[in-house]
């Protein structure tokens, strides 16, 4: 049993609270990734859960032990706990022999181990005499990640473990240290500020903001119902459209749109850029435009549409296939399926907000 239970944590340094009353549990054998802008403290949870800050208040638990908390601190070493910092941090002057055994006891440090984790992070036997300097970016992450799991910790902590790498590889190797806690049966906890990763290699996402957890749910969840419009516009592209939501439907510049759940009043709607279609101009029931800009991206394209009314009406389609329409051209736009929906606060609603989808 390695579930993480993390109660009521809070930290501050000096008197700048950095976590504030932080609840997360983490399943035993899942992945959670703690998705948040720079500085909103995710660094600080993992040190947390890891030993190597002291919190405040609060409890930490690892599997049924209290490690942290009520008077109890567990020395990191103590935890059950495998920990992968930013960019690897191998040890330079140690092959990934070395490297890999390092932190086992004397008679640990054996052959079939090494080849045990080699084979578990999926890297061939040979690397095992390599530098780290000799491995590519996503080796060396591969390299980290069967030295943190070498001592089969119950739980792995990985701190955006990814970020050094280029895109392409980011993806390959996230998947790869997925497959690796998996096949381990390990308990991780991914810190990243990349949305992409939290949804595709997490089965939960605890989203970060100024050192509170604003929602923890399912990827799927997360993208199709977020909490608030912050997280939505967080989580991935959106339209932010105003409406008057009259229960299960809210009326907007692009007609009356279906609602996830029910509200009443002034709304502001989340659609994704995926649900808004492009018809042709004479179809029934659209909302008439014209193509002002498309960037197109291989795999599918954005494109963006002022609308004929209101006239500072815009919206932004994400468009697969290969019917992708060029700068000018007529269309009528619709959306498709249940849109979420806001209650307009005062506060916010007072500031200039980007109405446009990242
Ligand atoms: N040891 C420390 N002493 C003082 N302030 C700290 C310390 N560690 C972190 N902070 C501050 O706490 C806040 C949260 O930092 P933290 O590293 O946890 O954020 P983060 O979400 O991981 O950010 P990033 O994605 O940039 O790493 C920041 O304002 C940071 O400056």
């Amino acid at each position: 049993m390695s579930k993480v239970e993390i109660s009521g944590v809070t930290k501050s340094f000096g008197s700048t609270r950095v976590l504030e009353a932080v609840d997360l549990t983490v399943p035993d054998g899942s992945i959670t990734a703690v998705l948040g802008a720079s500085g909103c403290g995710k660094t600080t949870l993992l040190r947390l859960v890891a030993g190597f800050l002291r919190l405040d208040s609060g409890e930490i638990r690892i599997g049924d032990r209290l490690v942290a908390g009520d008077g109890v601190t567990v020395a990191p070493q103590k935890r059950g706990v495998g920990y992968v910092a930013q960019e690897g941090a191998l040890f330079p002057h140690l092959d990934v022999r070395g490297n890999i055994l390092f932190g086992l006891a004397r008679k640990d440090r054996t052959e079939a181990r090494l080849r045990e984790m080699l084979d578990l992070a999926e890297l061939p036997h040979r690397v095992a005499t390599a530098y780290p300097s000799e491995l590519s970016g996503g080796q060396q992450q591969r390299v980290a990640v069967a030295r943190a799991l070498a001592p089969r910790p119950g739980v792995v902590l990985l701190d955006e473990p990814f970020s050094s790498l280029d895109t392409a590889l980011r993806e390959s190797a996230g998947r790869a240290v997925v497959r690796v806690l998996r096949h381990a049966g390990a308990t991780g906890l991914l810190v990243t500020h990349d949305q992409n990763e939290a949804l595709s290699l997490a089965d939960q996402v605890a989203v970060m903001r100024v050192g509170r957890v604003a929602q923890v749910s399912s990827p799927v969840e997360l993208y199709r119902a977020p909490h608030d419009v912050d997280v939505a516009l967080f989580v991935g592209g959106a339209n932010l459209v105003s409406g008057t939501a009259t229960g299960e439907r809210a009326l907007s510049m692009l007609g009356e749109l279906p609602l996830l759940a029910p509200v009443k009043g002034e709304v502001r709607l989340v659609v994704r850029p995926e649900q808004v279609v492009l018809r042709p101009e004479a179809a029934d029931g659209v909302t008439r435009g014209a193509v002002e800009e498309v960037s197109f991206y291989g795999h599918d394209a954005s494109v963006r549409v002022r609308l004929d009314a209101p006239a500072d009406g815009v919206v932004v389609s994400r468009v697969t296939g290969r019917a992708i329409p060029a700068v000018g051209d007529r269309v009528g736009v619709a959306v498709e399926g249940a849109v979420g929906a806001y209650p307009v606060d005062p506060v916010v609603d007072g500031e200039e907000r980007a109405e446009s989808p990242a």
